[in-house]
């Protein structure tokens, strides 16, 4: 039972911070502007701003959720540092080094602390508090459990407050370190990955707030759920964005086939890209007259080839190459011209590189190119690929050219080939940190895309190879790291189950030696008794009303095979059942919906209702892994309902 005392000592810690926090938001905006210029004042004001969108007190989220007590000192940790009017610290931030020992310190390793205190809320109100003495076995924090089973509504919280040691370990890993977090449903990898960006932001913001930070999500309605994370910590300045968001430089109108997207997707496609560029690159065989300032220059074939050459070892883009020609080709002019003693400006120079001459003598041997004309070409006639693809690989690839580039219909996997190209025409400007969230998915043409924006960065990679579900799913993360492009990343899994009971998650655990043979299973840290039901059902609407009827507070997910979702709508309807289905547009889903089994990855509820298993198995290649993606949604409780047979995996 909490001491009244010590609650009472709290709480007015508490206020205290609550008062300094105001304080400082106060002092911030009447920061004087010393209208020094108006460069200063710019600056000075973007400052401010920042400071105090980072100040800006989320009513919920109370100054402090723990405490760390040594023999000496005691701090109390929460969201942001906060200090009072001397400048003395009443609540250090979670990422400062200082904070470590809260998230880190054990029995085995107490860190110097002799207490670890952590703080219960109730509406914004410290209602409890829970110490760890670090002296023995104080047994699973009550506080931990009470947090992951909090009812959810909306998207996805933080949990900086009950960060687990392994978890913590991933979090503060140093910014050149990229990471490969393998880890089961429901294990915190997409909490640690954004945490993480959280913390480098904080701990490198300089060097990040140039060069920014990227978080890359399956869909729209998986970075809707995530969106709020990151500003609940501070941190408003993170782009989010899906592979379609990033590489969506042609309209996508169309979808291939399982056996081309795979070919399409496969990093041999990078190297028959690059080649079926570069061959439009042509060895000049002529000398060339150039203008510059009213004369004409002849420049000999040899030097034409040298330049050509030159510029295609060159370590720039091909678009860089050609501007680089110009100018090379004008520079000799002006050779020419001083060496006869003639002095001409830099703008007449500048002229000669845009000459009528030039710009033909460019256009036949470095011709501009068209990203999306390129790859409609490639794919009207792949013997450009030569022996990089098969014949018949070659033959699965071809397709009628349409009328003109623009009316193509565009793929998914073409608009990331037509990325390829743009990022071999231009530099992609790269990100100082991505996190890659569900990667085990992405095809290695994808993860080229993502690479791209990496710039010399480092890269928190986020998957579950059994939760793989697209038809190049791979069973390690050997190819996916290499086409990172940082084959040396080390894989560090996380085992505990936070978000499904021990019940369900042993349940879908049933599928996973058939998913990926030897990948380890995950423990849970909280067992609920009676959180799975099986049901066989008559028929699905009524059972499924009568499940939804009972839940009283949190979310509902409703998933079925996605030729099922209209049918199971209007079905739940005709019971009085008005519930919409979520669609990946990114609008903020009910607390109720039906979700479509493709868009289930990543999302959670308080209840999950599996209609139909052996539907959702039967409706793709890769059925098996969306059941088991399905089947771990839940935190309180899962219900399977099913008319027909239940796949034979489970029925055991
Ligand atoms: N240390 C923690 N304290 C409290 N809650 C936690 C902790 N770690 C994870 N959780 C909760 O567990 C749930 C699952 O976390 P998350 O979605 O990050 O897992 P995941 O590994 O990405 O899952 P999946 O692969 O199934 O999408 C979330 O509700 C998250 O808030």
């Amino acid at each position: 039972m909490p001491d009244d005392a010590v609650l009472t000592a709290e709480r007015a810690h508490l206020d205290l911070a609550a008062a300094c926090l105001h304080s400082m938001r106060t002092a911030t905006i009447a920061t004087v502007d010393a209208g020094v210029d108006a460069w200063a004042s710019e600056r000075l004001g973007a400052a401010r701003a920042e400071r105090l969108r980072s100040l800006a007190a989320d009513p919920g989220a109370p100054p402090f959720f723990g405490r760390t007590d040594t023999p000496d000192e005691t701090f109390h940790v929460g969201r942001r540092h906060v200090r009072d009017a001397a400048g003395d610290p009443v609540v250090i931030d979670w990422r400062a080094p200082m904070s470590r020992p809260f998230y880190q310190a054990s029995a085995a390793d107490p860190q110097g602390l002799t207490r670890r205190r952590r703080f219960g809320f109730a509406e914004g109100r410290l209602t409890s508090y829970e110490d760890e003495s670090l002296t023995g076995d104080d047994g699973p924090s009550e506080l931990l459990k009470e947090e992951i089973e909090r009812p959810r509504s909306g998207p996805m919280r933080d949990i900086v407050a009950t960060i687990q040691p392994d978890q913590d370990d991933i979090v503060r890993a140093p910014l050149a370190e990229s990471i490969c977090v393998q880890g089961a449903p429901g294990t915190g990898k997409t909490a640690v990955g954004l945490h993480r960006a959280a913390y480098l932001l904080y701990t490198h913001g300089e060097q990040l707030a140039r060069t920014g930070v990227l978080v890359v999500g399956p869909n729209r309605a998986f970075l809707r759920y995530i969106e709020q994370v990151l500003p609940a910590l501070g941190e408003v300045e993170v782009d989010q964005a899906t592979v379609a968001d990033l590489t969506g430089r042609v309209p996508v109108r169309a979808q291939d086939p399982d056996d081309v997207a795979v070919l399409k997707g496969d990093a041999r496609l990078a190297d028959v890209l690059h080649r079926a560029l570069w061959r439009g690159v042509a060895k000049p065989t002529d000398s060339v007259q150039v203008p510059l300032s009213g004369r004409r220059y002849r420049i000999p074939v040899e030097r034409l080839r040298r330049c050509v050459d030159d510029l295609r070892r060159a370590d720039i883009s091909y678009g860089a190459g050609r501007e680089r020609l110009a100018l090379s080709l004008a520079e000799d002019a002006r050779r020419q011209k001083e060496e006869a003693g003639g002095s001409p400006t830099d703008a007449e120079t500048r002229r000669c590189a845009r000459s009528a001459e030039v710009r033909a003598f460019c256009d036949e041997h470095w011709p501009a190119v068209d990203a999306a004309a390129l790859v409609a070409a490639v794919l009207a006639d792949p013997s450009v690929a030569g022996s990089a693809l098969t014949a018949a690989e070659q033959d699965l690839l071809r397709r009628a050219p349409a009328r003109s580039v623009r009316a193509t219909r565009w793929t998914a996997a073409d608009a990331v080939l037509v990325d390829e190209v743009a990022g071999l025409l231009e530099r992609t400007p790269g990100y100082g940190h991505v996190v890659v969230d569900e990667a085990q998915d992405l095809s290695p043409m994808q993860c080229r895309a993502v690479a791209r924006r990496l710039a010399a960065g480092s890269l928190t990679v986020l998957g579950d190879l059994a939760q793989a579900t697209s038809p190049w799913s791979v069973a390690d993360w050997t190819q996916t790291l290499v086409a990172l492009g940082r084959p040396d990343t080390v894989v560090r899994p996380l085992t505990r189950g936070y978000r499904v009971p021990a019940e369900v998650l042993e349940f879908a655990n049933r599928l996973l030696p058939t998913l990926v043979p030897g990948l380890a299973p995950a423990t849970a840290v909280r067992s609920e008794p009676g959180s799975l039901q099986l049901r066989s059902v008559p028929s699905m609407a009524g059972p499924v009303a009568e499940v939804v009827q009972q839940v009283a507070e949190g979310s509902v997910g409703i998933v079925c095979a996605d030729a099922d979702v209209p049918g199971l709508v209007a079905a739940l309807a005709a019971e009085g059942l008005a519930v919409a289905a979520l669609a990946d547009d990114g609008d903020e889903p009910a607390r109720v919906v039906v979700v479509p089994a493709t868009l289930v990855k990543g999302l959670e509820f308080d209840v999950v209702v599996v209609v139909e298993p052996a539907a959702i198995v039967a409706a793709e290649a890769r059925g098996l892994h969306r059941l088991y993606v399905a089947l771990t949604r839940a935190v309180s409780s899962l219900v399977v309902l099913h008319r027909g047979e239940l796949p034979e995996l489970l029925a055991g």
